[in-house]
């Protein structure tokens, strides 16, 4: 179990609440300008029905007292102002359920879309892969849907239990005018109580995300198809359910005797509100019994007390649910406001034509983390096929996200030519490039649309992307370009080995002049990886191309060979000079060569 973070003060938890709702709710208000104001007054009338109908009761009471003394009562009229208070009450309902559903789309509209946009303005990958925004954005990607209209719920309940608790304070007025003064004051330290205890329960909520967050994935663990092969190899469940339930209760039990605590702290504060009600009410009555006060007042007294009370407490419920949402905007806003490394130049220079890779001096080092790459000098010249090679964690595809700049190095350059390749638009740059990743993506779109993604169909290149991958073999099997690929919509689903030929025939698809195949050929079985590679050349005639693999087979293809070991280059040449030198690579050829010659259905 992991330790207690540190505890965080309850009122910077307020503080940072105010801080978010200062910046969530103008932008909620300019998604739909004439609506939130619509809405806003909506709950503004709402929230004075409760001191209009105490105020009605109040002219009934005295009505009917003054008729059985003889005089008039304007029966009509008061009917009226009875019915008049429920219809705008059923009427705000109404009002605020339609409007609040219009604010809440284009408010959620415009969140997602402002997501999107931040990851349009990201061109590298140092913000995506931050450890500090790797969970938030999954939080962010499934809250974006639903916090919107969350928060706004709660800010017009709010706005409604504030207005109110106001109005009947206000209908107080009648009774006396120092009346509303005497019982807001008398509640304050009823509310003052009630929000601590709120904010304890909120800032013990934050301290225990992480451990929220283990909770989650134990579930996560014991209930998602993509475990269930593990979970019942090595039979987790009661491991798993065991660690959940040692968890959650000890969680339970500290929010439990924090919320004792808190409570015992609220019955003062609640025996004042009472004493000064009651002091109230003793007033009215003895008042009332002189003929100096009506019984109406007495009775708008009684009532109001009571609700005023009530709405206070609705007033910290609902400060209470806006921090929960507010945990979720506060993620929003700091992804929002990330600044990465990796910018797009205000004014690019022209990706070169045909350029030569060209790294210099290239040092690199993840966020926080040791060099990955250290003082990498290397000279792609345009149209050489050079496989790069290397024990795992050797930084092999690290070199690969420095060419697609998907990092910038931490010393020395990149460079296309002569130009850096920080100066080039890097979506320019990428566009002239077509790679096929080790943890390539499985888009759940259909077979065509996996493979154009977006861009215009071309039958002659789909075609030849198809036949150049190898999928076209097995389309007939899969349905046709048209079926629908992945779980998440019922769809076909395909072996690993099928969606590693469709990554590649979209990136055979662009006509690109660079290619970049990381373990293109790991998930595919010997008849499809000696295709490939048949294909591989034809394809890459004319082109460079950058081939990542620990099959030294497919090396054979290679023009050149680079050797990575930690990072750095330690020998570069063709197969026939590496083989003679007698090196690393030496060393991984004969170790391949010898399990081949032991079977033969092992290959180098
Ligand atoms: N996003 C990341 N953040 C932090 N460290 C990373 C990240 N990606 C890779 N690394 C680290 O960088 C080192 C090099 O990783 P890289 O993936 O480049 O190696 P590789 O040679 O491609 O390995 P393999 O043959 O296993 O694919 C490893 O130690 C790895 O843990």
């Amino acid at each position: 179990m992991t330790g207690l973070p540190p505890r965080t003060n309850s009122h910077e938890t307020t503080r940072e609440l105010l801080r978010v709702l200062a910046r969530a709710l103008p932008r909620m208000f300019r998604a739909a300008p004439a609506l939130v104001v619509a809405l806003a007054l909506t709950q503004v009338v709402s929230g004075l029905v409760p001191a209009a109908s105490v105020l009605i009761t109040k002219w009934t009471i005295d009505g009917l007292t003054r008729l059985v003394a003889g005089e008039s009562l304007n029966v009509w009229l008061l009917a009226g102002a009875w019915a008049g208070a429920a219809f705008l009450g059923q009427l705000t309902g109404v009002l605020v359920t339609i409007l609040q559903g219009y604010v809440a789309d284009r408010y959620s509209v415009e969140t997602i879309t402002a997501l999107m946009g931040k990851m349009a303005d990201l061109p590298g990958l140092d913000v995506v892969e931050d450890a500090r925004f790797h969970d938030d954005i999954e939080l962010l990607h499934t809250g974006a849907r639903f916090r919107p209209l969350n928060l706004l719920a709660t800010v017009i309940g709010l706005t409604r239990e504030v207005v109110a608790a106001l109005g009947l304070a206000a209908s107080l007025l009648v009774v006396g005018w120092w009346v509303p003064l005497v019982v807001l004051l008398g509640m304050i330290p009823l509310t003052r109580a009630q929000v601590r205890l709120r904010e304890a329960g909120w800032s013990l909520t934050i301290q225990r995300t992480q451990e929220a967050r283990e909770l989650m994935y134990d579930q996560r663990v014991a209930l998602r198809h993509e475990y269930a092969k593990e979970v019942r190899l090595y039979d987790l469940i009661p491991w798993l359910s065991g660690r959940y339930r040692r968890r959650a209760e000890a969680y339970a039990r500290e929010m439990r005797d924090m919320r004792n605590k808190q409570a015992y702290g609220v019955l003062p504060a609640n025996a004042l509100a009472l004493a000064v009600s009651a002091g109230l009410f003793a007033y009215a009555v003895t008042r009332a019994s002189s003929g100096a006060m009506t019984v109406g007042a007495v009775v708008l007294l009684v009532q109001a007390l009571a609700q005023v009370r009530d709405h206070l407490l609705g007033v910290t419920e609902y400060v209470g649910m806006s921090t929960e949402h507010a945990r979720w905007f506060s993620k929003y806003f700091a992804f929002l406001d990330a600044q990465p490394h990796v910018h797009a130049p205000a004014v690019p220079q022209p990706v070169p034509a045909r350029p030569d890779l060209v790294l210099d001096g290239v040092t690199f080092a993840y966020a926080g983390g040791a060099p990955v790459l250290e003082d990498v000098t290397l000279t792609i010249p345009y149209g050489q096929t050079v496989a790069v090679v290397g024990e795992n964690g050797a930084g092999k595809s690290t070199l690969v996200k420095l060419l697609l700049r998907y990092y910038d190095p931490t010393l020395g350059h990149v460079r296309l030519n002569g130009t850096d390749l920080r100066e080039v638009d890097p979506r320019a740059w990428r566009s002239r490039v077509a790679a096929v990743f080790q943890d390539f993506a499985r888009f759940e779109y259909a077979v065509r649309d996996n493979i154009l993604l977006g861009a215009p169909e071309d039958e002659g290149r789909l075609r030849a992307a198809l036949d150049g991958s190898g999928f076209g073999d097995n389309l007939n099997r899969v349905g046709g370009l048209d079926v629908r690929l992945g779980q998440a919509f019922g769809g076909a689903d395909l072996s690993g080995g099928q969606w590693q030929k469709l990554a590649t025939a979209r990136a055979l698809y662009r006509d690109a002049d660079i290619l970049v195949l990381d373990e293109p050929t790991a998930a595919l079985d010997p008849r499809a990886e000696h295709e490939v590679f048949e294909q591989f050349m034809q394809l890459t005639r004319g082109r460079t191309a950058l081939l990542i693999t620990h099959r030294l087979a497919s090396v054979l293809m290679a023009d050149r060979i680079v050797v990575l070991k930690a990072g750095r280059v330690i020998e570069d040449g063709t197969h026939a000079s590496l083989l003679a030198r007698g090196g690393e690579y030496a060393t991984f050829w004969r170790l391949q060569a010898e399990k081949y010659q032991a079977d033969p259905a092992v290959r180098p």
